[in-house]
């Protein structure tokens, strides 16, 4: 890996059900200050040595208090990841929780259930999340129909 490379992020869109999702998690982060207030998924960056699933499920009892089972992956369209400029790539998983209830215990302040059909317009999600979430809206909308 060269120091070029970006940091690899990972994120949980926490929904109801993985194959056919219509409630989305969305949390409100507290830091650093130019990001607070703004409203993300769940997750973090991955350790050294760490492999990203692994990370996925710490990152979620750390922020969320909470064990989840894990979907399948929103893939990014440039198939590495999502793009959280200038400097971080997010990838991105489908997680139910299966054990505890989120709270926000670390470095959220607020937590909210979005009903599909709120998704995108629900809370004021960071810049960098706006395609995520549209993806996910089109996955969620294409599964309501089968
Ligand atoms: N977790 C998360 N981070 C996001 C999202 N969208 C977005 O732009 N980011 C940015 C914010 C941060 O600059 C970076 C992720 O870092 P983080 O602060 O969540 O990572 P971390 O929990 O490991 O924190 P730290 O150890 O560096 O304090 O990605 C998102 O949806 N989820």
């Amino acid at each position: 890996m060269s120091s070029q490379d970006p940091t690899m992020v990972v994120g949980g869109a926490v929904v109801d059900d993985l194959h056919r999702p219509t409630v989305l998690l969305a949390a409100r982060r507290t830091e650093p200050p130019h990001l607070a207030g703004g409203w993300e998924l769940p997750g973090g960056k991955v350790d050294p040595g760490e492999e990203p699933l692994q990370a996925l499920h710490r990152e979620l009892a750390e922020e969320l208090g909470v064990k989840v089972e894990v979907g399948e992956e929103l893939v990014a369209p440039n198939g590495l990841g999502w793009d959280l400029p200038p400097s971080h790539r997010m990838r991105v998983w489908l997680v139910r929780v299966t054990d505890g209830e989120p709270a926000p215990i670390e470095v959220h302040d607020e937590l909210r259930h979005l009903p599909l059909g709120s998704w995108t317009t629900g809370v004021s999600w960071l810049r960098a999340d706006v395609p995520i979430v549209r993806a996910l809206t089109a996955l969620a909308e294409e599964r309501q129909g089968h």
